[in-house]
């Protein structure tokens, strides 16, 4: 295997939270979390709006001050440093570039706060601009690049500082959805070739599942669940961590509370009596590009979702208002703590 920055042992970014809170006045924004987020890992933080995702990101870097706990990066406690001491970068949802400044020197900016020399910092903005493949670049103004474009100028700037864990606030919500894309599978090559963390603030499902080595799942200021993406997405611990990943049916047993996939769940059409099922009336369908994802509301008050495979689908297509029955192996229903609220 090649030598990389990781298997050098130079691995970088491992941060802990020690029972972080952070209270504006009565409001608790975020509620003694504790996360471990390993050297060299991308993290996504996922959650709601209004969930505490942000402000963990900004304690983080040191644009909010904790009210309790401590926050730890490479084993040193950085609660109470600035944010320029902490070995940390951000790089916000709006990219912030300056307009007047040509790409190279946007990238340079915090160098020449710093006082380094024009020539030194302009030559380490160019190897910037050639790890995000922008370096023809380099002369240009930001109103002339793309806004994929614009938005790698910003991680080149961000990355210039050579930080241990780079922070990312929503960076890909301002792209269009191919661009999403790309921009994405850059993200996760140049945190991997860099071997630091990547804090990712995000609010959707699909990108954390398609980035994250680590899910921190949070609701209302606590961490609802947290592991890798198929962990949390195939085991849900809660009904929330089931409703928000999305694609399960949570069903109330009224001992317990399961949650199953919607493609694992079977759909015949008419009432059938059984075991693990339930009588249900379809109330909608939706192509969902992998097959068809049926609505239903069953007889006991619950909604649940299956999703048909194409050729099934069109062999006896469903209607709305008809009469279903939806069933499920006991081995793919997952005991959810808490129940089904
Ligand atoms: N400066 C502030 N003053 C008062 N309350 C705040 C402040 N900043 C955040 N909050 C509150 O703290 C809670 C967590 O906010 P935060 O921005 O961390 O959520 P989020 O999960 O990042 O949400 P979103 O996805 O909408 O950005 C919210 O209830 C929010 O209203």
């Amino acid at each position: 295997m090649p030598e990389t920055a990781a298997t050098a042992g130079k691995a970088k970014g491992l941060i802990e939270f020690v029972a972080v809170s952070k209270s504006y006045g009565h409001a608790i924004a975020v509620d003694a979390i504790n996360l471990k987020i390993p050297a060299a890992t991308y993290c996504c933080l996922l959650g709601p709006s209004g969930c505490g995702k942000t402000t963990s990101l900004r304690m983080l870097a040191g644009h909010e001050i904790a009210t309790s706990g401590d926050i730890l990066l490479d084993n040193v406690n950085v609660t109470g440093l600035p944010p320029a001491k902490r070995g940390t970068a951000m790089m916000f949802q709006n990219y912030a570039l300056f307009p007047h400044l040509s790409v190279a020197e946007n990238v340079a900016f915090s160098l020449k706060m710093k006082g380094v020399a024009k020539a030194e910092r302009l030559e380490k903005a160019r190897r910037m601009l050639k790890l995000v493949e922008l370096e023809p670049y380099a002369d240009r103004l930001p109103a002339q690049l793309s806004g994929g474009q614009q938005q790698r100028v910003a991680l080149a700037r961000a990355l210039i500082t050579e930080p241990h864990a780079l922070l990312l606030d929503e960076p890909l919500s301002a792209l269009d959805p191919f661009l999403r894309l790309r921009v994405r599978g850059e993200l996760k090559r140049l945190q991997k070739s860099l071997a630091i963390s990547f804090v990712h603030v995000t609010h959707s499902q699909d990108e954390a599942l398609a980035l994250a080595d680590l899910v921190v799942l949070m609701n209302a200021g606590r961490i609802e669940q947290q592991g890798t993406a198929a962990d949390v997405f195939s085991r849900p611990r809660t009904a929330f961590v089931a409703r928000f990943v999305g694609s399960h049916n949570v069903i109330d047993l009224g001992d317990r509370a399961v949650a199953v996939r919607t493609d694992r769940v079977s759909l015949v059409h008419g009432d059938t009596d059984g075991a693990s099922s339930r009588q249900a009336t379809v109330t909608g369908i939706e192509f969902a590009g992998n097959g068809f994802s049926v609505q239903l509301a069953d007889d006991r008050g619950g909604e649940m979702s299956a999703l048909v495979p194409e050729p099934a689908f069109h062999a006896q297509p469903y209607q709305e208002g008809e009469r279903a029955t939806i069933s499920w192996a006991p081995s793919d229903a997952h005991v959810l703590e808490g129940g089904a609220n």
